[in-house]
C-alpha cells in the first residue's frame, strides 16, 4: 500500500530559483580531544559556518565530511568526536567544550538494537520497536537522531515516528509522521527538509503524515488516539512493504508532556500497544523509569514479547528552549515550507477563493476543557456524541493560520477525514469579509476547493508571510 506523503499537494516539488550569500564574522579554531564534544548555540536569525579540518566529527551520529563547509542557522547542537578533531568555526555563537558525555551508553544502546535487528533478519521477523520517553528537553529527539544515524551507517532503514505535534519531523508542526530513513540525516536542517523544499543535496524523505492540529495529546485525547492509531497502521504496513525497513524496526519520539504522569501514561500505553513497542528507552528521570517498570513489568506485546526497559542519562548539553525560541523555530519551519531556505528559494502561489467554494472544518477543543469547568470532574456532563470537527466559514480570525489539505473527498465522514493523510498546507494570507473571498498561499498551484481543509490551533497563527 502506498500512502501519499506530505507536501507538494500531490504534485512535484517546485524548483529552486536562487541562493543567498552568507555573511561571516570571526574565525576560530577548536582542537577537540577524543571523546569530547563542542556544544554551540546559534541565535535565531544568525548563522555560523563550520569546517572539519582533521580527525573525525559527528553531529548526533551523522559523520561530517572533511573540509566541507556546513552552515547552521538558529540552532542548539553539538559536534562530538570519538578520535579527536580540529574544527574551524566562522561566525559568532555561544559555545563550550565538554568532556563528559553519555555517548558510550548511547552507542551501546545502538549496538544492542543492532543485535535485535540481526536476530530479526535471521528469523524473518520485525526489528525492535523502540519508544523514547523522558521529560521535555531531556534529549529524546537528539537520541532519536543518533540512533537513526548509526542505524543508517550500518545499512539499515529505520522507520522514524514522531508523535510530538509540537515539533514537526520533515513536516509542519501539528502533524504526526512516520518516515523510513534510508539516507543520511541532513545535519544542517535538523532532520532534513521536506519534499516541498525543492532539490536537495541530501535525498528527500517522504513522511507518512497525519494531522492532529493541537499542541498536546492531552488537549483532545479523543482525536489524538485515533490519529495515532491510523499512523501506527500506516507505519506497520510500511514495514511490511520492505524487508530492510521491517528488520530495522521503528524509533518512536514522544512529547515530553506525556512523561509527566497520569493522563500522559495512558497515552504512553496507547502508543506501546498500537506500535507493538518492545523496547522503551527512558531518558533522564529515575521516577519515570520506576513508573514505567511498574506499568510494563508484566505487559506482553501482541506477539507475547516482554518489554525491555533501558534507563539512559540525559546529556549535560541538553538546553531548555523557551517559548519564544520554540515559536520562532516554528515560524522558521513554516516560512521554509512555503519559501524555501537560503540554499533553495521556492515560489509559492497565491490564489483568491470564494468563501462558498471552501470546506473548512475546525477541530473542536477539547474534551478535557469541558471537564475543567465542571465541579468534581463530572465527565458525563460532556456533550454526547460531540463531532470531531465543526464546519466553519472563513473569518478574519483565520488570517495567518494554516489549513491542512486532506487526502479525502468533500463527502467523506468526519472520521474518514480524520484518518486521511495530509496532502499539504495552505496559508490564509487575507480574509475579505465583504467580498467573501480568501487569499491563500500554497506551495504549488493546484485546486484546493475539492478537498476538505482542517483548521487546528497548532501551529498557532504565524507572522505575516506576505510582507
Ligand atoms: N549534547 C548536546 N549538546 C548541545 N545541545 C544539545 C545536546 N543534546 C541536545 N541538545 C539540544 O538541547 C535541546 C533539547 O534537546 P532535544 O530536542 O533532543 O530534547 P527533547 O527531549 O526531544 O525535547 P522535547 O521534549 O521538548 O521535544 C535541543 O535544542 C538539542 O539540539
Amino acid at each position: 500500500m502506498s500512502i501519499p506523503g506530505i507536501p507538494g499537494l500531490g504534485q512535484s516539488a517546485p524548483v529552486a530559483t536562487s541562493s543567498a550569500p552568507v555573511t561571516v564574522a570571526t574565525t576560530a579554531i577548536h582542537e577537540l580531544a577524543p571523546n569530547s564534544e563542542w556544544r554551540f548555540e546559534v541565535a535565531i536569525g544568525q548563522s555560523i559556518e563550520v569546517r572539519v579540518l582533521s580527525g573525525t566529527a559527528e553531529i548526533f551520529g551523522t559523520e561530517l565530511a572533511l573540509n566541507h563547509t556546513y552552515t547552521f542557522h538558529g540552532t542548539k547542537s553539538s559536534i562530538y568526536t570519538w578520535h579527536g578533531t580540529r574544527l574551524e568555526v566562522t561566525g559568532s555563537c555561544e559555545e563550550y567544550i565538554a568532556e563528559e558525555t553519555p555517548m558510550i551508553a548511547y552507542v551501546n544502546t545502538h549496538f544492542a538494537l543492532e543485535k535485535l535487528r540481526q536476530q530479526a533478519q535471521q528469523d524473518g521477523k520485525e526489528g525492535p520497536r523502540v519508544l523514547v520517553v523522558g521529560p521535555s528537553n531531556s534529549g529524546k529527539t537528539s537520541l532519536m537522531k543518533l540512533l537513526t544515524s548509526y542505524a543508517i551507517r550500518m545499512g539499515r532503514q529505520p522507520l522514524v515516528v514522531n508523535t510530538d505535534s509540537r515539533e514537526g519531523l520533515l513536516s509542519i508542526p501539528g502533524c504526526l509522521t512516520a518516515t523510513a530513513f534510508a539516507s543520511i540525516v541532513d545535519v544542517e536542517q535538523g532532520w532534513g527538509s521536506s519534499p516541498t523544499s525543492g532539490p536537495s543535496p541530501v535525498p528527500v524523505k517522504l513522511p507518512l503524515c497525519y494531522y492532529y492540529g493541537l499542541a498536546s495529546p492531552e488537549d483532545n485525547t479523543k482525536l489524538f488516539k485515533p490519529v495515532l492509531t491510523r499512523l501506527a497502521l500506516a507505519a506497520t504496513s510500511r514495514m511490511a512493504e520492505d524487508s530492510n525497513v521491517k528488520e530495522s524496526g521503528m524509533l518512536i519520539d514522544t512529547p515530553g508532556v506525556i512523561s509527566q504522569g497520569k493522563g500522559g501514561y495512558d497515552i504512553i500505553s496507547h502508543i506501546v500497544s498500537e506500535f507493538s513497542v518492545n523496547t522503551i528507552l527512558v531518558l533522564g528521570s529515575e521516577r519515570l523509569y520506576s513508573d514505567m517498570q511498574r506499568k510494563f513489568s508484566t505487559y506482553r506485546t501482541s506477539n507475547s514479547e516482554a518489554i525491555t526497559l533501558v534507563r539512559l542519562d540525559k546529556s549535560g548539553g541538553c538546553v531548555d528552549r523557551d517559548d519564544t525560541y520554540m515559536q520562532k523555530s516554528r515560524e522558521a519551519a513554516i516560512k521554509e515550507y512555503f519559501f524555501g531556505d537560503v540554499k533553495r528559494t521556492l515560489s509559492p502561489h497565491t490564489q483568491q477563493v470564494d468563501f462558498d467554494s471552501l470546506t473548512i472544518y475546525k477541530i473542536r477543543e477539547t474534551n478535557n476543557m469541558y471537564a475543567a469547568f465542571l465541579p468534581g470532574g463530572q465527565e458525563e456532563a460532556e456533550p454526547e456524541a460531540e463531532s470531531l470537527y465543526e464546519a466553519v466559514e472563513p473569518t478574519s480570525q483565520m488570517q495567518h493560520c494554516l489549513l491542512a489539505v486532506m487526502y479525502a473527498s468533500l463527502n467523506d465522514s468526519q472520521e474518514a477525514i480524520r484518518d486521511a493523510s495530509v496532502m499539504g498546507f495552505v496559508y490564509v494570507a487575507d480574509v475579505d469579509d465583504k467580498k467573501r473571498r480568501v487569499r491563500l498561499l500554497s506551495p504549488v498551484n493546484t485546486r484546493i476547493a475539492d478537498r476538505p481543509l482542517i483548521l487546528g490551533s497548532w501551529p498557532e497563527p504565524t507572522m505575516s508571510l506576505m510582507g
